[in-house]
């Protein structure tokens, strides 16, 4: 990690229908590493990821990104994003999918190959995106992001409905990515997949409780499970409580 700030995120607010579902986050994601965002459903990881990417209209505060507004034209090939419901074009390929990207983004075909090996389709390269299962559209989604090689990459819970041995070679890939200087934001609530990441965002209710790393999370609470040490984190917190 190289220490600055690839995102920057200055009290947020925004407004989803009738209800405020962001209130006042302020984050930096440092550049270069992987930062897990954690929490339970609908506790704001989806909204706040679209902030990042531009698509979500804000009420108020500002989200920087490379330096730009987030949502900034030149931030179109930089950033990518995939969403929890996979776009893929279902009468193409697996790899004619991927290839699509790869032209958009000028990237050579052994970026294809590179994209689908790296989430395991290799052997479904050639069967059209109507006959894969949810996983492996999933997955097809994220190998049209990766193609474009991105150098912030924002994936909305991409390990759901993996087995686990898929999970741990995408978690690989990742960490490989940010190894290479890629910053990415990711988000689950598998506490589990925490571990891999070099920083935390622990959001509940649209706040972030903390940012930290696991080691840092496991000290501050004095659990050695990181499950347990997010709900000690949550009892402490009183966000979303009654009282
Ligand atoms: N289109 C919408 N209109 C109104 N409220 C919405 C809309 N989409 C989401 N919300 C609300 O915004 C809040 C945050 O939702 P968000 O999808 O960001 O949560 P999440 O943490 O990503 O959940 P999950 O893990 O289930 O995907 C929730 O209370 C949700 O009900």
């Amino acid at each position: 990690m190289n220490g600055s700030a690839a995102i920057d995120i200055r009290d947020l607010h925004v407004r989803r229908g009738r209800n405020e579902v962001l209130h006042g986050i302020d984050v930096q994601v440092p550049s270069g590493s992987i930062t897990g965002l954690l929490g339970p459903s609908g506790c704001g990881k989806t909204t706040l990821m679209r902030c990042v990417v531009g698509t979500q209209i804000v009420e108020s505060g500002t989200v920087t990104v490379l330096g730009s507004p987030a949502g900034s034209v030149s931030l179109r090939s930089r950033v990518g994003y995939v969403t929890q419901s996979p776009s893929v074009y279902a009468d193409l390929t697996v790899r004619k999918n991927v290839a699509y990207f790869a032209a958009l983004y000028g990237q050579p075909s052994s970026a294809v190959t590179e994209a689908v090996d790296a989430v395991g389709l290799t052997r479904f390269a050639t069967q059209k995106a109507a006959d894969l299962s949810g996983g492996q559209l999933g997955r097809v989604s994220l190998a049209c992001a990766l193609v474009a090689r991105p150098e912030i990459l924002v994936l909305d819970e991409p390990t759901v409905g993996l087995d686990p041995l898929l999970r741990v070679e995408l978690w690989e890939r990742f960490e490989e990515l940010a190894a290479a200087g890629t910053t990415l934001l990711v988000s689950s609530h598998v506490m589990d997949e925490a571990e891999h990441c070099a920083s935390l965002l622990l959001m509940r209710d649209g706040y972030v409780l903390a940012q930290v790393s696991p080691g840092g999370l496991r000290e501050q609470t004095g659990e050695t499970s990181l499950e347990d040490a997010f709900l000690n984190l949550i009892r402490a917190s009183h966000v979303g409580s009654e009282n």
